[in-house]
């Protein structure tokens, strides 16, 4: 207790409390301003495992990896690439990128953003350490072309690289090998999840149906496939399938499913393809032709999530593709026709009307029940002027504004050549390319291209 009124010992006091309370205050402060500097210390020590994936198969490859740290201990962020910031990785210390090689050379749709705003500037790194699994197919000009500039353009920023790239050829599971090892050795750990793909199961070829005889064209079938055995697996429209044809087991191909599980089979379409010699080519001439009805056929289903519908399920949907590319946006009609969602719009283009209008039938079907609000149909061999798919753009660009006004998602499926390009730059002169980047972002623009 005070026991005085002297105003200079009141004062005197005074100042021994102030001065005491800085005293406390400051170590507080110091402490805080520390905590706060080893919390970002912190996040920096924790690893990126950023994937730039088409069809997701290195997004797969990214979770194992992450899974694989986590395993020893290690905190991780998984990021698409196109997410990573530049503050992001000059904050990091280290991180694992996983990046596979779609066009000629390019990144796939999910690291467009980062090759195209990041790469193509300089961006110091001197603190980062990282690795690249690179993905690819050797049997394309730029093999693992993305990959490979990026690990470059990472090495000219001044980052450390933890090993030398690895590459992947086709998913071979011996390539792979190395990357496993170099992430045991990093983690200080040989326990490792389980990295091996599910396995093939026998499938029934149940059904196979030219879809366009006379077409000038390559032929086109539609495919029905049942499990031999047990229940018929869950899939969501936009997934895939792999199929291992027997005489190339370890190169499986892919095919975008065209039917949901209610219909109680998985349907593809798939068009046979055709060397220049004539030859057909071995997987897709074993399934639409050497293959015997009732044959087993060695299967396996791939989750494809970048195609999927999800937060899109809601919206209006805008599909567009050609030829066996209506595979992947036949799969989401019918979830929307089973879902009693009818504001959906196709835009598909082929050769001919009278020939390759596959699914006719079923389409006109849709319409008459309102559930294909609008059918827009380009053939380039009819005759006259050439159309193609994206031409139909342009002319409908004022019910296209309108249909993305009122939150329409767009999904393209088809090929890469020629198609997915010309649809892109129709969506980019109509649209603006800052409404086309934003679609792309919010994952209302997706794209199954081959
Ligand atoms: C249309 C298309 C183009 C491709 N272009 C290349 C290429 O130029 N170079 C390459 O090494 N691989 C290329 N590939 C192969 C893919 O990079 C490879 O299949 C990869 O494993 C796919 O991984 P993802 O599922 O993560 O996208 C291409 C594949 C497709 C379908």
């Amino acid at each position: 207790m005070i026991l005085t009124n002297d105003t200079a010992r009141l004062a005197l006091t005074a100042a021994c409390f102030a001065a005491y309370g800085v005293t406390c205050f400051l170590p507080w402060l110091r402490t805080r301003r520390k905590r706060a500097a080893m919390a970002a210390a912190g996040d920096a020590a924790g690893w990126i495992v950023a994937y730039a994936s088409q069809t997701g198969n290195g997004e797969e490859l990214a979770q194992q990896t992450a899974a694989t740290l986590r395993l020893a201990g290690i905190g991780v962020r998984v990021i698409e690439l196109g997410d990573v910031t530049a503050a992001a990785l000059q904050g990091a210390e280290r991180a694992l990128f996983i990046a596979s090689t779609y066009g000629e050379g390019d990144a796939p749709d999910g690291g467009a953003a980062f090759a195209g705003k990041l790469m193509t500037r300089p961006l110091p790194l001197p603190r980062l350490h990282y690795g690249v699994l690179a993905l690819g197919d050797s049997s394309y000009a730029h093999f693992c072309g993305f990959g490979r500039a990026l690990d470059a353009w990472l090495s000219a920023q001044g980052a450390q690289p933890l090993f030398p790239r690895v590459e992947v050829d086709r998913g071979a599971t011996a390539d792979l090998a190395p990357w496993r090892q170099h992430l045991s050795h990093l983690a200080g750990t040989s326990d490792a999840p389980d990295w091996e793909a599910p396995a093939f199961t026998p499938w029934r070829l149940a059904e196979r149906r030219l879809m366009n005889p006379g077409s000038a064209g390559g032929a086109v079938f539609h495919i029905e496939l049942e499990p031999v055995a047990g229940a018929l697996p869950a899939w969501q429209s936009g997934d895939l399938v792999q199929v291992a044809p027997p005489a190339q087991p370890d190169r499986p191909r892919e095919y975008s499913i065209a039917s949901v599980p209610g219909d109680g089979r998985v349907h593809l379409l798939v068009r046979l393809h055709q060397h220049a010699d004539g030859s057909a080519g071995i997987a897709s001439g074993w399934l639409c032709g050497e293959a015997a009805v009732g044959e087993p056929v060695p299967l396996r289903l791939r989750q494809h999530r970048r195609f999927r519908l999800e937060g899109n399920a809601a919206r209006p949907l805008i599909l567009i593709g050609n030829g066996s590319g209506l595979a992947g946006l036949r799969g989401h009609l019918r979830a929307r026709a089973a879902a009693g969602q009818g504001r959906n719009w196709l835009l598909f283009g082929e050769r001919q009307r009278a020939h390759d209008l596959h699914y006719g039938d079923e389409l006109a079907t849709w319409q008459e029940q309102g559930r294909l609000e609008r059918l827009d149909l380009a053939f380039s061999r009819d005759g006259g002027e050439r159309m193609y798919v994206q031409d139909l753009l342009p002319p409908a660009a004022g019910t296209l504004r309108a249909w993305i006004a009122d939150g329409a998602a767009i999904y393209v499926c088809g090929s890469l050549e020629g198609m997915a390009g010309g649809v892109d730059r129709a969506l980019r002169e109509i649209l603006g390319d800052g409404t086309v980047d934003a679609l792309a972002t919010e994952g209302r623009y997706r794209r199954d291209v081959y």
